[in-house]
């Protein structure tokens, strides 16, 4: 390894669950994949901290699982200290799993109930040989002191702390085996916000004292940005985003992040920016979106090159668009997966009435302006919305696909340097930073 060599480095890293409800349909591997990490590149350097975020579901864990050796990769590496783990034998790896910790999200379910709290803070002492026997009290002492515990803590049970001392126990533990790296994965979201708060300065104190890398792994950006040298934004099992907090927070930021970013709680109670409210939940990890996972939700997604379309109104066309293809693979009447009735419908019996399921109200319904300012684009739009409304779905479905195609769901974007400048290299994976002079 160089000096300029990460400690820990995740390179094409892929994750692939099988579904299946039964042994036969496992045997039979008829199960669903579920792509719970898909392709994913990132490094910690040493004393580092790298925030990784993103909602619930998008393979955070999973990632972090992988990392630390606790999970085998489906492809891809990871590379610590320049050794690709699976080239380590047993030994090796029984080092690198001590040199990489995990601190799980809910610290009392993480320790054992039925031991006391020194056997539970000396157990890799022991496990891995690290401390001989007649010296394991004294580490264990000076562990609960270093996690601001009292020593007398050994000699009690969990149940016995509340959440931020277990949080404590459970961060001693895995110091004991003086680890060059956490991960943390939601080291503070069960805890009350004032405890939050010290937990976090403990991770910094240790950090500043033993020199440690962390991964520190949130659904809540404002928890990060105050942890963090650099941020990686995850989304469906891919990093959208990495840079440093000031990078992602102050300059260009990928649309998913700008919708993180809008959803932190402003300290100002009159404060009245934007909120972006993304629609929709996450998709599904078994069938991800093509091209950029994101267009299912964008709000930024880019019109086709051929029509002169604002972004907003060509997110209601694609929105449309998107519940009518499931309307037509579900079969049945389209209403039920459109938008239908209308938000804010008073008058249920007249809305549902054949007579009012028209164009218009069609396009109201998706917040789209009864006339496109693109002729063409209205044309086609109109074209497929009577076709809908005369009873004929697919043949609309078919029409809005092929007219309203976006670059987003067709080529999957690779991330590009947008600022090169400060410590971090911020990179963003959206077509909207694609350099085409470089692509070309
Ligand atoms: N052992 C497993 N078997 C099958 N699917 C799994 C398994 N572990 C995770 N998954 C799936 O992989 C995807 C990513 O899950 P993961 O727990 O890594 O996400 P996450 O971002 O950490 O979510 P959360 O914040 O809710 O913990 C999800 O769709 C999840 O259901």
């Amino acid at each position: 390894m160089t000096g300029d060599d990460p400690l820990l480095r995740a390179e094409g890293l892929e994750k692939r669950f099988t579904t299946s409800d039964g042994l036969l349909e496992r045997l039979l591997g008829r199960g669903e994949t579920i792509r719970a990490v898909d392709g994913v590149d990132l490094e910690i350097a040493e004393g580092e901290t790298l925030g990784l975020v993103g909602e619930s579901g998008c393979g955070k864990t999973t990632l972090g699982r992988l990392l630390v050796g606790l999970d085998e990769p489906s492809a891809g590496s990871v590379v610590y200290r320049g050794r690709d783990l699976a080239t380590l034998d047993r030994r090796e790896r029984r080092e690198l799993r001590t040199n990489v910790q995990y601190v799980f999200q809910n610290p009392l379910a993480s320790l054992n109930p039925q031991l006391p709290v020194g056997d539970i803070v000396g157990e890799p002492l022991a496990v891995h040989d690290i401390v001989p026997p007649d010296r394991r009290d004294d580490r264990i002492a000076d562990l609960l002191e270093t996690v601001g515990l009292e020593p007398s803590a050994a000699n009690r049970y969990p149940r016995e702390f509340s959440g931020g001392q277990c949080q404590r126990i459970a961060i001693a533990r895995a110091l004991a085996v003086e680890p060059e790296v956490l991960v943390c994965d939601e080291p503070v979201t069960a805890l009350d916000v004032s405890v939050q708060a010290r937990i976090l300065n403990l991770l910094s104190e240790l950090q500043a004292e033993f020199g440690l890398s962390y991964l520190f792994v949130s659904h809540d950006l404002s928890v990060v940005e105050h942890v963090a040298d650099r941020i990686a934004v995850m989304y469906l099992g891919r990093i959208v985003e990495r840079g440093s907090p000031t990078q992602l927070f102050e300059g260009d930021s990928h649309p998913y992040t700008e919708a993180l970013l809008s959803a932190i709680p402003e300290p100002d109670p009159c404060w009245e920016g934007d909120r972006i409210v993304l629609e929709g939940d996450v998709p599904s990890a078994i069938d991800p979106p093509s091209g950029c996972q994101f267009h299912t939700r964008c709000p930024k997604v880019i019109p086709p090159s051929a029509y002169d379309l604002e972004c907003e109104v060509f997110r209601g066309v694609m929105d449309l668009r998107l519940d009518l293809a499931d309307a037509v693979a579900d079969g049945g009447d389209p209403r039920e997966a459109l938008r239908w009735p209308p938000a804010g419908a008073t008058n249920a019996t007249a809305i549902d009435a054949d007579s009012t399921f028209t164009a218009g109200a069609i396009k109201d319904a998706y917040g789209i302006p009864r006339t496109l300012t693109d002729e063409d684009a209205e044309a086609a739009l109109t074209e497929a919305l009577e076709a809908l409304a005369a009873g004929d779905a697919e043949r609309a479905r078919s029409r809005l696909s092929r007219t309203f195609e976006s670059p987003c769901e067709t080529d999957r974007p690779d991330p590009q340097v947008v600022d090169d400048s400060g410590d971090a290299r911020h990179r963003i994976a959206c077509h909207r930073f694609y350099d085409r002079a470089t692509r070309e």
